[in-house]
């Protein structure tokens, strides 16, 4: 995160939107309620500092009590539904990412087995199933959803594209919703505040509560998005399979091409993950190909140098080279990207093949592979906890806000805090450094 980005922020950003005064006490029982503050554990009265080192904190020239903080994720014990009347709603939308049925079943077992909601309805389709155009909603339960989270994907479908807000506004109110979790990444959660908008707009006091969803890693205000961990672990198999090949062949070049259109997280971390890799290319460095410093020459003196190179190279990398070229863009708006794998296979086919090199390129895109796998055991906790502090945000009235998870604890965050900038790799940031470190690749900021 940006540091000014932090220093600016103000009361205002921070803010949680509450639907009204907390009544019903909660039934959550078994000492639930009854854990004392502790260095893991922030009270319901506490706050979560957004800082997380004193010369931030000091920059800002603030008493303590003024600095800036988030609400605290977790249970509270006056709610503002009643959970014996509550409905809820479930909808997935944008692309897949591991983890997905793993928050379904997290809502859907915290809901009927602490609270006691059991009316809980799964929207199909995305945005899509909250309009008339949608299939029919399925019944969630905790023994439908039981085993759910061994599989990839979303048990209740996905799609991109607009709806409107009022349209799936009408389809909360006519199903009697109370509460709308909505999993989901930046274009969702955008979706999401719109739902929220209107609902106020209209005077109807439902919940919206976004469970951030993101292989990218590009959403902002949370550590790490859940089914980043289990992505870019896929991404690194596909990384060892491409190096294996390349140092199995005299020249070899292995050239792997991952997800990550305006972030490269998982390229960094996959690479990390990797050990092996000589040069990562992501959308935050702009690596010119040509010249001593570009891409083309660190590939050919690797290769002289050890006989074989590695290059990850995430797909958001490299756009500009296609300017003047109509791309287009997907149904919900976003850009379509270029084939920047191609491109860099063709340009280091020519090049080195130009230089005289006796090479072998093998080009691997794992692609939607991915993100379509199961999440992996530590993903499958975070997901759970995730929809948990989801389920107590949205009990406890809290709308047009997602469940977070901040310097290791849970928080409630504002939506337009999410949507309003962008998570990158920051190219002066330690995460980088590391990167340029196991590399050994020209520096470029
Ligand atoms: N500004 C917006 N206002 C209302 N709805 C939006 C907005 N942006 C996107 N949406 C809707 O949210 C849904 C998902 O958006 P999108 O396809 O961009 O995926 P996403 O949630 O950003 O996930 P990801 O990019 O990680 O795949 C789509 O139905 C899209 O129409
Ligand atoms: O092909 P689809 O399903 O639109 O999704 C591709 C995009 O989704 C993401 O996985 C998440 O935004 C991007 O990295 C990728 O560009
Ligand atoms: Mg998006």
């Amino acid at each position: 995160m940006d540091t000014d980005e932090q220093l600016q922020l103000t009361p205002e950003h921070l803010a949680v939107r509450t639907l009204g005064e907390l009544t019903f006490p909660s039934p959550l029982d078994g000492g639930l309620l009854e854990r004392g503050e502790s260095m893991h554990y922030v009270g319901e009265h506490d706050r979560v500092l957004v800082d997380g080192t004193l010369g931030v904190a000091s920059r800002r020239g603030v008493p303590v009590e003024e600095l800036p903080t988030f609400e605290p994720g977790g249970p509270r014990r006056k709610l503002y539904f009643d959970p014996k009347k509550t409905k809820v709603g479930i909808v997935t939308c944008g692309g897949l990412c591991p983890g997905l049925n793993n928050v379904i079943r997290g809502l859907v077992g915290e809901l009927a087995e602490h609270y006691g909601v059991h009316s809980v309805l799964g929207f199909r389709d995305g945005y899509l199933g909250l309009t008339p155009l949608g299939a029919e909603p399925v019944e969630l339960t905790p023994e439908s959803v039981r085993w759910i989270n061994q599989q990839g994907g979303t048990v209740l479908g996905t799609s991109r594209g607009g709806q409107d807000p009022k349209v799936m506004v009408e389809t909360l109110r006519l199903r009697q919703i109370d509460v709308l979790f909505v999993i989901g990444g930046d274009g969702s959660l955008r979706g999401a505040q719109a739902i929220a908008d209107e609902s106020l707009r209209q005077g109807l006091p439902i919940a919206v509560v976004g469970v951030p969803k993101t292989i990218d890693n590009d959403i902002p205000w949370i550590d790490r998005s859940f089914g980043f961990q289990t992505a870019f672990g896929r991404a690194a198999e596909s990384i060892r399979s491409a190096a294996t090949e390349a140092r199995s062949h005299r020249g070899g070049v292995g050239l792997v091409k991952l997800m990550g259109r305006h972030s490269g997280f998982i390229a960094a971390y996959a690479t990390l993950a990797s050990d092996d890799v000589d040069l990562v290319l992501i959308p935050e460095v702009p690596m010119p190909l040509d010249g001593e410093r570009g891409v083309l020459a660190h590939v050919e003196r690797t290769l002289d140098r050890q006989g074989h190179a590695l290059i990850v190279v995430a797909e958001g990398y490299g756009q500009d080279m296609f300017a003047g070229t109509e791309g287009g863009a997907d149904p919900s708006g976003n850009a379509k990207l270029f084939d920047i794998g191609k491109k860099l296979r063709d340009e280091l086919g020519s090049h080195l093949t130009a230089a005289g090199t006796d090479f072998q390129l093998r080009y691997v895109d794992p692609g939607y592979a991915i993100r379509s796998v199961p999440a992996n055991s530590h993903d499958s906790v975070y997901c759970t906890r995730l929809a948990q502090a989801a389920v107590h945000a949205a009990m406890a009235g809290r709308t047009a806000t997602v469940a977070g998870r901040w310097h290791g604890r849970f928080v409630n965050l504002p939506i337009p805090l999410v949507t309003r900038t962008r998570n990158q790799v920051d190219p002066r940031g330690d995460l980088w450094l590391s990167v340029l470190e196991a590399t050994g690749q020209p520096v470029h900021v």
